[in-house]
């Protein structure tokens, strides 16, 4: 447990880094270049006592006395208060984090996969030793975003939590919207400027979204969701023929996170958490976000709409977020208290994606004679789904044909589509995704 040192007594904060690649090499190199500016703001020296790397003989930059490829012996070292986490993945970093947090060392980290699946596990060990568990930079980056929601809006009720939470495929999304970029060719420029993960399909199938979104939901609705609770669809199936039916409407397409507070007809309230690409107007806020921002709106009953923006991913920026909560650990060591704990109070269930309310626009390739749009929207009808709008043109002897509909359960939707790409009038579905945002 945390006891208050007298100010004779304080000998530095000591951090074990694990991980030294993009985040964690930005980390070192703060520590060191701020170290009197951090002590200033601690009200105690942050020192490195070791960082562990999986191979330390990469390592020239890093003195030599503080590395190890033992990341398991660091974490539980006597000299050591804090252990810094940027190595990634789940195992065996949760073992690590686990024996870390049993020996009472606190813990900063910005491992959102890990997280996402066992962060109640690690909050259980957190509150048995006394020590602080800390995460600010798992989600989007360097934006200060779940402070603010496990603090700051504490004593608000939130509704709704949206958002950009994913820069690598912002940043291929963006590119391909923009100039018409191939998406490898983006994907590996997103890979060499440090935002895309070890493994990149952990961004480009939405599996880091989905995390991240887990985390949100967990925080905004004080309750327990783990990433395999959300729904999750990536950009690998995104085409030029999305992006252009997009534009023809005025919108373009960015993978959005949506966690939202449903309440059903019987006042039973449930949590949904998805992860899906999204034709959103231009003129939307979220449109405007570009290369690896991110950008997260927060709806909550007295404080209305909130949005934070910024970037979400690289070294430095990330750096910056750990930073932030190193200094909160240390600043609780020296005063003796304990940062936030897990608030899972609510235990609201996961409403699945079937049922959540989306909207949806499909744009067809159809016959150009009579008859042929009453038939497709008597499939609308047929599900009990509404059209808001249609448009029509001429292309050569086919017509192009464009649905965007109000709100309707996602399985209705996803049925009306089955149903209409198997009419004889239908000569392609060339492009079916979800709407969010007002039409001009
Ligand atoms: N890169 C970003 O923009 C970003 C942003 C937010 C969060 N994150 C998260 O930060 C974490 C680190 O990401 P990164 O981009 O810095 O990764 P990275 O691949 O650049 O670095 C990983 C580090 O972990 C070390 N490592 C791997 N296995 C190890 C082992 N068994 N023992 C000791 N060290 C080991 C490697 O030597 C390397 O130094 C991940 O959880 C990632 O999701 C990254
Ligand atoms: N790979 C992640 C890093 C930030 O969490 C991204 O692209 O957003
Ligand atoms: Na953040």
């Amino acid at each position: 447990m945390n006891t208050v040192a007298a100010p004779e007594e304080r000998r530095a904060v000591k951090v074990a880094l694990l991980g030294c690649g993009t985040v964690g090499g930005e980390v070192a190199r703060l520590l060191s270049e701020q170290a009197g500016e951090l002590a200033a703001r601690a009200g105690v020296p942050v020192e490195l006592a070791g960082i562990a790397v999986r191979r330390p003989d990469k390592h020239p930059e890093l003195p030599p006395e503080l590395l190890t490829a033992d990341a398991e012996k660091l974490v539980t070292s006597d000299e050591v208060d804090v252990v810094v986490e940027l190595v990634g993945g789940i195992e065996p970093v949760r073992g690590w984090l686990l024996a870390a947090l049993k020996a009472g060392k606190s813990v900063v980290t910005a491992n959102k996969a890990l997280l996402a699946e066992h962060s109640a596990d690690l909050f259980e060990a957190a509150d048995a030793a006394g020590a602080d568990l800390y995460f600010e930079a798992a989600v989007a980056g360097a934006i200060p975003l779940l402070r603010p929601l496990r603090e700051s809006l504490a004593g608000d009720r939130i509704t709704r939590v949206m958002g950009i939470v994913n820069g690598t495929t912002n940043y291929i999304l963006s590119a391909m919207d923009s100039t018409g970029a191939g998406y490898a060719e983006t994907l590996d420029e997103a890979s060499r400027l440090g935002y895309a993960e070890a493994d990149p399909t952990a961004d480009v199938d939405g599996y880091d979204a989905a995390s991240k979104a887990a985390i949100l939901a967990s925080l905004a609705f004080h309750t327990r969701v783990t990433a395999s609770d959300v729904h999750r669809e990536g950009i690998a199936d995104v085409t030029a023929a999305d992006l252009g039916a997009a534009r023809m409407l005025g919108r373009t397409v960015k993978l959005l996170a949506i966690c939202e507070r449903v309440t059903d007809d019987d006042g039973v309230e449930s949590v949904s958490a998805r992860v899906h690409p999204v034709m959103i107007p231009r003129s939307h806020q979220l449109a405007g976000v570009g290369g690896a921002f991110n950008a997260v709106y927060v709806e909550a009953d007295a404080a209305g709409e909130l949005m934070f923006y910024g970037q979400g991913a690289g070294g430095a920026p990330t750096a910056s977020a750990v930073l932030g909560d190193l200094v909160a650990v240390a600043r609780n060591l020296v005063a003796g208290g304990r940062g936030p704990r897990e608030s899972a109070h609510a235990a609201l269930p996961v409403r699945p994606m079937g049922q959540t309310p989306t909207r949806y626009h499909v744009s067809l390739s159809v016959a150009d004679r009579a008859g042929v749009l009453a038939q497709v929207a008597q499939a609308f009808a047929g599900h009990g789904v509404s059209i808001a709008a249609v448009r029509q043109s001429d292309v050569g002897d086919r017509a192009s044909l464009v649905v965007v509909t109000h709100q309707a359960p996602d399985a209705a939707l996803q049925s009306t589509v089955d149903e209409i790409a198997k009419l004889d009038v239908v000569h392609e579905v060339v492009s079916v995704m979800r709407v969010e945002g007002e039409d001009q």
